[in-house]
């Protein structure tokens, strides 16, 4: 979307829609690795302006200005400003939180909680302070738990909180299957349940080449058992691997695309189907937990959940998961209460 050209965008409210002269705008809470990102892509894909938090205010300012003088370049008039007051993300529409630390070779995910748990608590004041009715995305590991303590912490409606990391693990395990097959990224199709941790849960049977299940390339000989069991094994390790390779801090490139889609599909009511950390209230039988299952992202935010069957197999790797990522709101619920 230009600046001062009209455009549709569906009221949230009564389902109709409105015309609206004014830019979107989104606030980037955290201007590291992914909130730099984060930018970067919202003005090469014209989303809207941005207000840029860190609690380093000059870093936030100095990438704003820096991404700002990009746009005579690549063609963009997206405003950008960054500081460490939470009254420049007032109005905001869209919110997405990279707040926090990354972890480090040798560390898993959930050793950030202790950190970030306390980061994420003071971000959610501030947002429930300036910008009540925006649609929350956050990313900051340990990412189920730091959801949940997001939405418990800012009181915004569960449909309005989501975590990002089904996006991104789908990704990881789209491209290994397309390098797998010979075939490309846009061809192959992959849902990945569950926390983002070494628990995740990569769904072989919900992943398909132009709508052909991969059990089913396996028995037309296009690959094997044994290779698909690495590839799933791969992308649970995917952010792992990744900080092995950096050895300071984490991946950001394929993160911030991930949550990008997400605002996107919200800001422009796509209603794409994405796996995300969503509030579950009975749905696959759990009551009370952020986890990564699909939902449907549009105007309204979480508009549904969507329950697909699972075997006996795959429930008891959700299970699973689902009983690791309860451990962490524990340990959570101790460090904010
Ligand atoms: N959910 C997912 O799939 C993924 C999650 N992550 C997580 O995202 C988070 C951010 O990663 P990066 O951007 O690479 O880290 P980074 O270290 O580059 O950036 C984090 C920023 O947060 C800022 N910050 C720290 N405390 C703050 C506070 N109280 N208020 C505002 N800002 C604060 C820091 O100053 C820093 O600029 C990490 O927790 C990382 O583990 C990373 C990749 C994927
Ligand atoms: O691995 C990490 O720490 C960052 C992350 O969540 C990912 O890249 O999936």
């Amino acid at each position: 979307m230009g600046a001062g050209i009209p455009h549709i965008i569906p009221d949230a409210h009564n389902g109709l829609p409105r015309f609206c002269m004014a830019r979107n705008k989104i606030a980037l809470i955290g201007a590291g690795n992914i909130g730099g990102t984060l930018a970067h892509l919202i003005g090469l894909k014209e989303l809207g302006d941005v207000a840029l938090f860190d609690v380093f205010g000059g870093v936030a300012a100095g990438k704003a200005l820096d991404l700002m003088q990009s746009g005579p370049v690549d063609g963009f008039d997206s405003a950008m400003a960054g500081g460490s007051d939470y009254a420049a993300i007032a109005g905001s529409d869209v919110v997405i939180v990279t707040a926090g630390f990354p972890r480090q070779p040798g560390m898993s995910r959930d050793d950030l909680v202790a950190k970030n748990a306390g980061v994420i608590a003071q971000v959610a004041e501030g947002i429930k302070a300036h910008c009540p009715d925006a649609f929350v995305i956050v990313i900051t590991n340990p990412l189920d738990a730091m959801v949940w303590v997001m939405q418990l912490k800012s009181g915004l409606p569960h449909n309005k909180v989501v975590g990002m990391a089904g996006v991104l693990d789908s990704a990881r395990f789209r491209l290994f299957l397309a390098h797998e097959f010979g075939v490309s990224v846009e061809d192959v199709t992959a849902f990945v349940l569950g926390g983002h941790g070494d628990t995740m849960v990569p769904l072989t049977r919900y992943s398909t080449v132009a709508g052909i299940p991969v059990p089913d390339l396996i028995k037309m000989g296009w690959t094997t058992q044994e290779k698909i069991d690495a590839i799933v094994k791969r992308t649970a390790n995917g952010g792992g691997e990744i900080v092995k390779l950096l050895e300071k801090g984490s991946a950001f490139y394929a993160p911030a695309a991930s949550a990008i889609a997400m605002a996107e599909s919200y800001l422009k009511d796509k209603k794409r189907v994405l796996p995300c950390a969503a509030y579950l209230s009975g749905q696959y039988g759990i009551d009370g937990l952020y986890i990564g299952v699909p939902v449907v992202i549009g105007a309204g935010g979480v508009e549904r959940i969507v329950e697909i069957e699972l075997d006996a197999a795959e429930q008891a790797a959700f299970d699973k998961s689902c009983a690791s990522v309860r451990e962490l709101i524990e340990a959570s619920k101790k460090l904010v209460g």
